[in-house]
């Protein structure tokens, strides 16, 4: 197989491509062809080794994958060679062929290209746990999502709004609001200085308001960490909930507990992969949803560019330079 074998940990990013032998399924596993790999912000977090889980390199790094089964090891009860699959991995997925653990892949619709497949699987399964299973959203709920044109953020503006809350995005362009306000978005806002005190009066002032009154939401699902957490806490009214969802900002905020106690707040993580170890049948019905809703036209993968395979950590640099808007995907040139 050709992919990329992460050697040491740490910027540049560099690693180039090169051949590997071929894996072979072992029991409970599926061996896929890779048509098309998914980019995520932690795929590029793990090769610089600021994961908070470091594997002991040499290792084949990457987590979203599409394509086609090859064969399938002892034990595999739900999929044969031939079917089209969507997987997500811990490692592996940044090669033209991935081995995963059944409970890792998933049926993928006709109607599902792989690009839009693999864009859309960690990000789309991460918005699942935090919209849904974590914060409960529901019809008519007013939820703010922040750093909402990003992978996970898009994803969760259009979970949130195929079940019926009012959502608000914020983004830092013009470009970013469009995205937003496509994905199903009642407003998009665009705050650019992201200063601490700046960011706090702004949210007071314009995110608690967004709908009118001045009751604030009832969710904020954070992706960005620092100083947009902290002010994230200030769009909420009683009892809301701040979701956790990470830190694109490079930053880890620290919550006030006073602020928590007089506006009766909860702030939970909403960690994905621990999801698949603890809660497996909530979020294989939330895949199959999401899935449901990309195969309708009701919700989009927004994929905005599609890379050549050895142009992979160069899509990974750019994701950290924050230069994208939506997701990138890369096609590995295996063809079914
Ligand atoms: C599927 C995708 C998921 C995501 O993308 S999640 C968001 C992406 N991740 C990040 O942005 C990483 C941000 N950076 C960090 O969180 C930290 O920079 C590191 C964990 C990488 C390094 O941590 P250290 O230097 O030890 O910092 P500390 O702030 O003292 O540790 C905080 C607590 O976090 C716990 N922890 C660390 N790694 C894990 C893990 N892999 N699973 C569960 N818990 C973990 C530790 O236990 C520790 O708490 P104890 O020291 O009191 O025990
Ligand atoms: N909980 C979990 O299990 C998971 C957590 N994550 C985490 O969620 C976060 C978002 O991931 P993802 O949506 O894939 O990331 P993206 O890079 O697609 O989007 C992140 C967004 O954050 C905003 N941002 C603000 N400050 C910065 C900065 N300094 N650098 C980069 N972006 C910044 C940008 O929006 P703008 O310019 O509009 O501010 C950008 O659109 C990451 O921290 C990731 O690790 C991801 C997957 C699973």
């Amino acid at each position: 197989m050709h992919g990329y074998l992460l050697e040491t940990y740490g910027p540049p990013l560099s690693h180039a491509a090169k051949d590997l032998p071929d894996p072979q399924p072992g029991p409970g596993e599926i061996l896929i062809l890779n048509e098309a790999i998914g980019l995520n912000y932690p795929d590029a977090l793990m090769v610089q080794g600021k994961y908070q889980k470091r594997p002991e390199p040499p290792f084949v790094p990457g987590r979203d994958c599409a394509g086609t089964v090859l064969a399938v090891g002892d034990g595999v009860k739900g999929f044969a060679p031939g079917d089209k699959v969507v997987a997500q991995v811990f490692s592996g997925a940044f090669a033209d062929r991935v081995l995963a653990p059944e409970n890792r892949v998933f049926a993928r619709p006709a109607a599902v290209s792989p690009v839009d497949a693999a864009g859309a699987m960690t990000v789309f399964n991460t918005a699942y746990v935090a919209v849904a299973i974590r914060a409960g959203v529901k019809a008519g709920d007013r939820v703010v999502v922040t750093g909402a044109a990003g992978g996970v953020g898009a994803a969760a503006v259009q979970l949130a709004a195929n079940l019926g809350a009012h959502v608000v995005g914020i983004v830092s362009s013009e470009e970013k609001a469009e995205l937003v306000r496509r994905s199903g978005a009642q407003q998009a806002l665009i705050i650019t200085d992201r200063a601490e005190e700046p960011l706090k009066n702004a949210f007071k002032a314009q995110v608690r308001t967004a709908w009118g009154d001045d009751r604030g939401a009832d969710v904020v699902i954070d992706t960005v960490g620092g100083t947009m957490f902290q002010a994230g806490l200030r769009a909420l009214g009683f009892a809301g909930r701040l979701v956790v969802v990470g830190f694109a900002s490079g930053e880890i905020p620290a919550a006030k507990a006073n602020y928590l106690l007089y506006n009766n707040l909860t702030v939970m993580g909403a960690p994905l992969d621990i999801h698949f170890d603890e809660a497996l049948d909530r979020l294989r019905e939330g895949t199959a949803w999401w899935l449901s809703l990309l195969a309708e036209g009701k919700a989009r993968a927004n994929v905005t560019a599609v890379l050549p395979f050895d142009r992979l950590m160069q899509g990974l640099q750019d994701i950290l330079d924050r230069k994208v808007t939506g997701k990138l995907v890369v096609e590995t040139g295996a063809r079914a």
